[in-house]
């Protein structure tokens, strides 16, 4: 470790720490947040081009304007185009998306629409594409990220359900996974009505019974609606529009959700109860959970032992919630009524499935979501989204990483750049072979700690710390999991503190424990290094350096000297960087104990030669130094 007495410690820039350099050039302009935020300051752009869907962005601002030439899109009549001498993005895809989505993707990339692909041909093709857009028919699977080879940055889900997407694969291989979550709502409520009122009347039955040239008035006779109790499980977005439709039809509506806030049910008139409570009580049942593990066939022999004789069953959500050969079983004993499906485990179920053939079940081939308008909106959604994401824009809709709301990030902004340099510099200063087990950031707020989401600042310290000793792709997809697999391990800890209560936050703190510092004075008293930054005017700033105070704005490249305490010192170090022509951004001098220690802090544009920071090394005064790139 280096000590007060050690001559001067010259650290050469690694290779690795350099966030521009090393990455690719394609992908360096890409996913600038995802990616690699660290050279320039941000500024939030937010986008209402569609009404259901409010688009949240960080963007470079300083990149944006100053370098048309440079960075890969630029604005051209309105639309988003690429410029001819970098390569397009190339999105793939595989199912049916509404045209105006289409079209915006066109703007931006190149568009390979090529439905019904095979598994080994998705996998073949995947290898060139940026993104891929799927609806539910395709199955996003780990062979499909491995078969990316890194390459895969985006796969937007121009729908809700994201169970035919392997989550963690993408997580692990740090593919941002986002959704187009509202724009099919209606659909999905109204196709649930829609099955609800024409089981009910037996409709598609007497429908196909007069096609067979059969007049059956008798053996249609329906059951009335109005009146009875529908159970609406999942009380989501679709769940509570077909409660609202549900109520407007005369019927009493109960509902379970174990995570569905209780007043937003009440306000319709909606009471929320237990899953067995729902399911006995009730003369429906309607569907509207997603498949997760936990939902997998809740819906089995046991819950139809104790459902209500005759009980009828509407499914819009998806196949898998339901045991689908109990089902057969509960409609056979005469336990259950009557079904109505359109999703189903396996989709399109086998020709001979006994659920589909069942003369007591209406089906439809999954159309909840399918209707012009929807499809219009949910392909506008996913375009936006997909395009949002490859320029570097966080995603309001991300499903595997952090999502803050658009008026949280706004604040937050700035806070999120001084995460990750924090996190970058702090690694920097660590001696190299000490591995980092244990980081602790404390967040010093005069907030009240509830108000403080940490989840995006968590990400980014840790993407700052993962990204300069990590040799694979890292961005806030997949920093938190690289993270554990090295067996770093991340706390948080809230401090309140007398500051103002306008900012979101007054300081960031960043702790390595147990590691060996490059730069002795970066230690505290407990031998972690320890460093502190603020915001200030929305520039992140580097504020405390183990028990020295600095003030230095956090960009470009840094130099931290300990010396004796004397005058001179800013003159000796300014003229060695003069002579290379090094500009001197700034300078802060931080001391303990006057004439004694002190930090110098200097902010460089260019990066010195070796033989500028060795003959800084060589200034007797100097104690030690080291060289550190954000
Ligand atoms: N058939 C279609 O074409 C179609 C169209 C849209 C949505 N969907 C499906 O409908 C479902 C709901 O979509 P959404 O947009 O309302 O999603 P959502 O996330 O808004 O709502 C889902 C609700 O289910 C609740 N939930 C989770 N676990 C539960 C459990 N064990 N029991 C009861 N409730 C539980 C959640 O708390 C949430 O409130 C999803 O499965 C989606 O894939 C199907
Ligand atoms: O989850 C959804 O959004 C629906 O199931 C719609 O699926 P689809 O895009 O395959 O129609």
């Amino acid at each position: 470790m280096a000590s007060s007495t050690t001559k001067p410690i010259f650290t050469p820039p690694s290779t690795t720490t350099s966030s521009s350099s090393s990455q690719p050039p394609t992908r360096s302009s890409l996913l600038s947040f995802l990616r690699n935020t660290s050279s320039t300051p941000i500024s939030l752009k937010l986008s209402h081009s569609h009404p259901s869907f409010r688009s949240l962005s960080i963007k470079n601002a300083t990149k944006t304007i100053e370098s048309a030439e440079t960075s890969p899109v630029s604005k051209v009549g309105g639309k988003d185009t690429i410029n001819s001498q970098e390569t397009k993005p190339t999105v793939l895809v595989s199912e049916k998306l509404g045209e105006a989505g289409l079209e915006l993707l066109r703007n931006f990339g190149d568009v390979d629409c090529s439905y019904d692909l095979s598994q080994e041909d998705l996998c073949k093709k995947i290898a060139s594409c940026d993104a891929l857009i799927v609806r539910s028919g395709t199955k996003v699977t780990r062979q499909v990220f491995e078969a990316a080879k890194g390459k895969l940055k985006v796969v937007g889900r121009a729908g809700v359900g994201i169970d035919n997407v392997d989550l963690q694969a993408a997580t692990e291989f740090g593919c941002l996974v986002v959704n187009a979550p509202t724009a099919n709502t209606v659909a999905a409520a109204e196709h649930g009505i829609a099955l609800l009122a024409s089981m009910a009347r037996n409709v598609a039955q007497a429908d196909a019974s007069m096609k067979a040239g059969q007049w059956q008035r008798n053996k249609y006779v329906g059951v009335s609606l109005v009146g009875k109790t529908l159970a609406v499980m999942g009380f989501g977005k679709v769940g509570s529009e077909v409660a609202r439709r549900a109520k407007g039809l005369g019927m009493e509506v109960i509902t379970h959700d174990p995570y569905a806030p209780a007043d937003r049910a009440r306000a319709i008139g909606v009471e929320v109860v237990s899953f067995d409570e729902a399911i006995s009580t009730a003369d429906f049942i309607s569907l509207h959970m997603p498949l997760t593990p936990a939902t997998k066939k809740v819906f089995n022999d046991d819950s139809f032992a104790k459902v209500k004789k005759g009980v009828r069953i509407i499914n819009v959500a998806r196949g898998g919630v339901i045991d689908e050969d109990a089902l057969v079983r509960a409609l056979d004993s005469g336990k259950v009524a009557q079904a109505a499906l359109d999703v189903f485990t396996e989709e399109p179920p086998p020709k001979d499935s006994k659920l589909v053939q069942h003369e007591r079940v209406t089906v439809t081939p999954h159309l909840g979501a399918s209707t012009k308008e929807a499809q219009e909106g949910v392909a506008i959604e996913i375009a936006e989204a997909v395009v949002g994401a490859l320029k570097g824009e966080l995603a309001a809709t991300a499903v595997n990483a952090p999502m803050v709301p658009a008026e949280v990030l706004s604040e937050l902004a700035p806070y999120v750049v001084l995460a990750e340099r924090l996190g970058r510099l702090a690694v920097q200063l660590v001696a190299g072979g000490s591995g980092i087990k244990s980081a602790k950031v404390v967040y010093k707020s005069a907030r009240d700690p509830d108000d403080l989401d940490t989840r995006l600042l968590r990400a980014m310290i840790t993407k700052g710390i993962i990204e300069p000793i990590s040799d694979s792709f890292i961005n806030l997809v997949n920093a938190d999991f690289t993270a554990k697999k090295k067996g770093l391990r991340i706390s948080e800890e809230r401090e309140v503190v007398d500051a103002s209560p306008e900012l979101p936050i007054f300081s960031i703190q960043l702790q390595l424990s147990n590691v060996d510092s490059k730069f002795g004075s970066a230690a505290s008293g407990g031998g972690d290094i320890s460093i502190e930054g603020k915001v200030k005017n929305g520039i992140p700033h580097l504020t405390r350096v183990g028990s020295f105070s600095v003030d230095v704005s956090l960009e470009g490249n840094l130099i931290l000297c300990r010396q004796v305490d004397q005058p001179g010192m800013i003159g000796q170090v300014g003229n060695i960087l003069g002579e290379q022509n090094v500009n001197v951004s700034f300078m802060s001098v931080g001391r303990t104990v006057r004439r004694r220690n002190a930090i110098m802090a200097i902010g460089v544009d260019e990066e010195p030669s070796l033989e500028s920071l060795k003959k800084i090394g060589e200034v007797p005064a100097i104690e030690e130094f080291v060289f550190l790139k954000l």
